[in-house]
């Protein structure tokens, strides 16, 4: 079996696949004797096998040709006012963006679903997500909604299963906390506010300040309709629409949130706990981390809470791709795009389409790139010069991290009802940023019992990892050490889940090199981090880039990492190539000054 195979075998996905999919029956797991932790025999843990990747590849082909619709390849004399390159969150919004405005679209998608890291595969009845399953975004009111709203904006809907709590931490033990520190960020904002005061009553003015502030820019962005941030006329409509919302935003626009915890917080303890609230998304502590972005995830969770959708995370990129069709957009499956077409040079060169790998070429308006801006300007604009502010970008970020994934099934009995579905696990605050140093799990079946089999809950456990550690091992060597990494983490998280490794009955791991490639992302990274303190918000690019007609969407754009975060910048991507094209109205005169200004404060940035 591959050893990457963790997110490989992922057509299947489709819960309409299941019994067609499922190795064994489905009732063999139903008939299958659960007894209590201590007393019964344990299933003997099951691993991926080569029948399922047969059977795997037969789905995939079914569903990938039900999620294309036609499934007709389309044409090469078509003309588009967009091509979007990758299916991913990003990818899907801007398209769903720009269809339900009338733009001719087109998405190519490498892999066989859409989704990409926020995607899904099947095994032995379980649904597991890819990525990550805490999902922000899904709130009711606002404006900062954006996955209720790319849905709503093709009329799709979904049903979600509300969070009580976002994380349980389990952190390390200190003087102050000799058993650890324990804290839940409770749905309800003042128990949380509550339980972390509880844990550092000298800091309660501090706490309260510093959410405070981030409040301020939660209730200015909940305001506001999000779009392009480089389109003028749509800014200075905000300003004369919000005045004081803008003012408040522009006041901290260049902020990173440990500077202002610094200012209101003096415990060393509690200011580690920052820098892990921010770690736990950004993959980077608190100093390197905009406010903006903070403001965001500290306050959505508790205004719209954290919301699973129901039947999983895949869902959400299965319904876009639906909405997409419906409004006359179109998905093409197994596209891999090996290059965007440029035409002229220097500043004068334009992206006019793509060639794909097996040598057809599709032209369009405009190009968006949800692929990595390395596997972009580095792979599919090899041949082109690297603009200077790609050059510039790649001095100020490096790539983010990785992860080592495993994804298993456990006997519901190993976690009581009360257990939270999400934590962090961390035993050593100097290694918080270590590889495999932060331990992430998630247990979406507590939400959602339908994406596990009856009796058995879905684990998800994963760490930060790196490419480096995984590179040019031979297969044997390769398959050995990914057991290896997963018996220590799962050895580390029986402190919380004690017998967790007995329970588990089926197990799956993925490296870096497993999000490389099938997620088609350099180095498996999830998008740049800083590599030194950023301005804010301001240092990492928009949407457009130094080529004309070409545009970035997703994890290489601002505001970085997240489903809401790369959704917000489909929005914002979208309605930057609606003003490009001429359906939206912008003040071109002001264009060029605006960018001009955006970018020198990118340059200082
Ligand atoms: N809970 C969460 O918040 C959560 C969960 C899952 C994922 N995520 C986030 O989603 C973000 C990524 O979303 P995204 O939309 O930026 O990217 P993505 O990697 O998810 O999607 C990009 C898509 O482009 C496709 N692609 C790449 N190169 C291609 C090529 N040459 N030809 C055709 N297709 C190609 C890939 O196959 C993939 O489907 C990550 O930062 C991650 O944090 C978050
Ligand atoms: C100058 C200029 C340009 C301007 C002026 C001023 C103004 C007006 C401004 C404005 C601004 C704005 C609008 C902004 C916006 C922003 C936004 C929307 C943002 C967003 C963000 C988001 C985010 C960041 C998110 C994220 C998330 C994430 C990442 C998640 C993740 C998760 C995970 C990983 C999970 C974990 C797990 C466990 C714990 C288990």
């Amino acid at each position: 079996m591959d050893p990457a195979g963790a997110l490989a075998r992922n057509g299947p996905g489709c819960v309409c696949q299941r019994k067609e999919w499922a190795p064994r029956p489905a009732g063999e797991w139903r008939a299958a004797p659960w007894r209590p932790a201590a007393t019964g025999p344990r299933i003997p843990l099951k691993r991926g096998s080569k029948a399922s990747e047969e059977q795997s590849a037969a789905a995939s082909a079914a569903v990938a040709d039900r999620l294309a619709g036609t499934a007709e390849p389309p044409v090469e004399d078509e003309f588009y006012d967009a091509i979007i390159i990758g299916a991913g969150m990003g990818g899907l919004s801007t398209a769903t963006q720009l269809a339900s405005e009338g733009a001719k679209v087109l998405v190519l998608e490498k892999y066989i679903i859409p989704g990409g890291s926020a995607g899904f595969f099947e095994r032995e009845g379980y649904t597991f997500d890819v990525g990550s399953s805490m999902m922000f975004g899904f709130g009711k009111e606002g404006t900062t909604n954006l996955i209720t709203r790319a849905l709503a904006a093709v009329g799709r809907e979904m049903e979600t299963v509300p969070d009580p709590t976002q994380i349980h931490y389990h952190l390390p033990k200190t003087q102050a906390h000799p058993k650890g520190l324990s804290v839940h960020v409770w749905r309800d904002y003042e128990q949380f506010v509550a339980e972390l005061t509880d844990q550092f009553p000298h800091e309660a003015e501090g706490i309260r300040k510093f959410y405070d502030e981030c409040w301020v820019v939660f209730n200015s962005l909940n305001t506001l309709e999000l779009k392009s941030l480089e389109e003028p006329r749509y800014l200075l409509g905000e300003f004369v629409k919000h005045p004081i919302e803008c003012l408040q935003l522009a006041f901290r626009v260049l902020a990173n949130t440990g500077d202002v915890a610094q200012q209101f917080i003096k415990d060393e303890e509690l200011l580690k706990f920052i820098d892990m609230e921010c770690f736990c998304w950004s993959t980077v502590p608190a100093s390197f981390t905009p406010l903006i972005n903070a403001g965001m995830v500290f306050c959505d969770r508790h205004f719209g809470g954290i919301n699973y959708p129901v039947g999983g995370v895949g869902k959400i990129a299965q319904e876009l791709a639906a909405g997409l069709e419906n409004y006359g957009g179109r998905i093409m499956y197994k596209a891999n795009v090996k290059e965007i077409i440029t035409e002229g040079s220097g500043e004068d060169m334009v992206a006019v389409g793509v060639r794909l790998v097996d040598g057809r070429e599709l032209r369009a308006k405009t190009v968006v790139s949800n692929a990595t801006r390395w596997d972009t300007f580095e792979n599919m604009l090899g041949k082109v010069p690297m603009p200077k502010a790609e050059v510039k970008f790649r001095q100020r970020y490096k790539k983010s991290p990785s992860f080592f994934s495993i994804h298993m099934g456990v006997q519901e009995d190993i976690l009581p009802p009360s257990t939270d579905c999400h934590h962090i696990v961390l035993e050593d605050w100097t290694k918080m940023e270590e590889p495999r140093g932060t331990l992430f799990v998630s247990i979406p079946s507590l939400l959602d019992p339908t994406v596990a089999p009856k009796g058995c809950h879905l684990v998800h456990a994963f760490t930060p990892d790196w490419m480096d550690a995984w590179k040019g091992l031979p297969p044997g060597e390769y398959e050995e050490k990914k057991e290896e990494v997963a018996d220590s983490i799962i050895q580390r998280l029986e402190a919380i889940f004690p017998g967790l490794g007995e329970a588990t009955v089926y197990r799956e791991c993925g490296t870096p090199r497993t999000h490389r490639r099938f997620l088609n992302r350099e180095d498996g990274s999830y998008g740049p981090i800083p590599s030194r303190r950023p301005l804010g918000m301001m240092g990492i690019p928009f949407n457009r880039t130094a080529i004309k007609g070409l545009y970035c969407v997703g994890d290489s754009t601002f505001p970085g990492q997240g489903v809401n975060a790369v959704v917000f910048s489909g929005f914002g991507c979208a309605h930057r190539v609606l003003c490009d094209i001429g359906v939206k109205p912008t003040f071109p005169s002001l264009d060029d000054a605006f960018s001009k200004f955006l970018s020198l404060i990118r340059d200082n940035a």
